[in-house]
């Protein structure tokens, strides 16, 4: 070989092995890090040095976060309207709580931002990220020994299941997965608190439900997708001796609550003058809810927590049988949508302009009714607020929230 043929051969050979080189990173890069788009939801990403993984003062902050002389609790979902109340709840009774939240776009981030706020300033840390991170759940396990996960992160909604399919799929599926897996592996596993739901029980005619009826009708990919989560949970309990515990949550609302539900957007809606759709049933039947104030919940969270036996498992594999339980929390009266219509507009002083339309074909049910009596039998719970209160309370919230620009720092 000629020198200039060498010579050739040489920055050949270095532009092919640079190039592998290259692109073997970077095929890395991208199966570690987590998904940058939630199945059309924006994630946001904010980079600051406390919120950076790998720096010091991070790890510090979820140990600070985590420390108590109790439990010490994962909360996913955190700055979301159950996650933010139970982190308060828990952190304010000394538990120690360390949140996890991907601020996506399904509805006002603003909101979430003001829970995080909320919360970082009770000594609640919230990172940034997805449940569906595997890295990072296995660092925050690696970091903090919890003895507890609270799961309430999840694509939520029934009607926007058929616009957006895959942000089921991703959070209630893909995610619930993901987080099992990593409790699975941990040591010592933590005990599991999730979040399932009322509309597992579907198209179901004997009221009020229980338990121990069929769940095998649902109305909703949503509710399919929580039906899916309490199945997959049966898996991981039974081959990883997880124990973990279902929450059927009963149309929770209150302060902070969720601007996709119908109580908040017909506030909104109401004061600025705007028509309501309101949903009936064939023959002018009205559909109706078991509204759940969300301090009830609270309560029924903390009470499930309590009562949450150890997981048997280690080394990924399970020692003995683990306690799986099914819970409904719901206030156990059910109210006509068009009732709590008349409450708002007498809180608002402002007459509604309804417009009545058939229920859509789009996953809503006729009506929701809890039978309590096992959550009462096995940890005392009892709702206790009726829906004219906790409506009074969320209209307090609602006026102060979006009227004073000096938001107040109180749950
Ligand atoms: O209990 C549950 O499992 C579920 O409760 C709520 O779902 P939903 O009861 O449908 O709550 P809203 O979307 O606030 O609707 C409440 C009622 O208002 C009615 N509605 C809703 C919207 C509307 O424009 N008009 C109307 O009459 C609905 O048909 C429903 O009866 C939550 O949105 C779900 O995430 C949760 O899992």
């Amino acid at each position: 070989m000629d020198k200039h043929r060498r010579w050739t051969y040489s920055i050949t050979k270095l532009v092919f092995w640079t190039t592998l080189f290259a692109g073997t990173l970077l095929f890395i890069c991208f199966q570690n890090s987590p998904p940058s788009n939630n199945a059309h939801l924006k994630v946001i990403k904010r980079g600051s040095s406390t919120n950076s993984r790998s720096s010091p003062e991070w790890e510090k902050r979820v140990k600070l976060s985590a420390r108590s002389g109790h439990f010490s609790i994962l909360v996913t979902g955190a700055a979301g309207f159950v996650g933010s109340h139970v982190s308060a709840a828990l952190k304010l009774r000394g538990d120690g709580v360390v949140g996890l939240d991907n601020f996506n776009s399904y509805y006002d981030i603003s909101l979430k931002r003001a829970r995080q706020k909320l919360l970082e300033n009770n000594g609640v840390f919230v990172i940034e990220g997805d449940i569906n991170d595997n890295h990072l759940l296995k660092k925050l396990f690696d970091i903090v020994k919890f003895t507890h996960v609270v799961h309430l992160a999840a694509q939520a909604g029934v009607r926007y299941a058929m616009k957006n399919p895959g942000s089921y799929v991703h959070s209630n599926i893909a995610g619930l997965v993901s987080l099992f897996e990593a409790c699975k592996s941990a040591n010592p596993q933590p005990a599991i608190v999730w979040a399932s739901s009322s509309s597992v029980y579907g198209l179901n005619t004997k009221v009020p439900f229980s338990e121990k009826d069929r769940t095998d009708q649902p109305a909703s990919l949503y509710a399919a997708t929580k039906k899916a989560g309490e199945e997959i949970a049966h898996t991981y309990n039974h081959i990883y001796g997880l124990s973990i515990t279902g929450l059927r949550f009963f149309t929770v609302y209150g302060p902070w609550g969720r601007p996709d539900m119908a109580y908040f957007f017909f506030t909104k809606d109401i004061l600025k003058g705007k028509p309501i759709s309101l949903f009936q049933g064939s023959n002018n039947r009205s559909v109706a809810r078991d509204f759940t104030y969300i301090d009830d919940i609270v309560k029924g969270c903390l009470g499930a927590l309590d009562t949450a036996e150890k997981s048997t498992g280690s080394g990924g594999k399970k020692k003995k049988n683990a306690q799986l339980r099914v819970f409904n929390l719901g206030n156990t009266s059910p109210v006509p949508v068009t009732k709590l219509v008349s409450i708002l507009e007498k809180l608002l002083k402002v007459k509604a302009k309804r417009n009545v339309l058939p229920l859509p074909r789009n996953g809503d049910v006729m009506f929701t009714h809890a039978n309590i009596s096992y959550a009462q039998k096995e940890f005392g719970y009892k709702a206790t607020t009726d829906l004219q209160m906790g409506l009074q309370k969320f209209v307090n919230w609602y006026l102060d929230y979006y009227s004073i620009s000096e938001k107040k720092n109180s749950w």
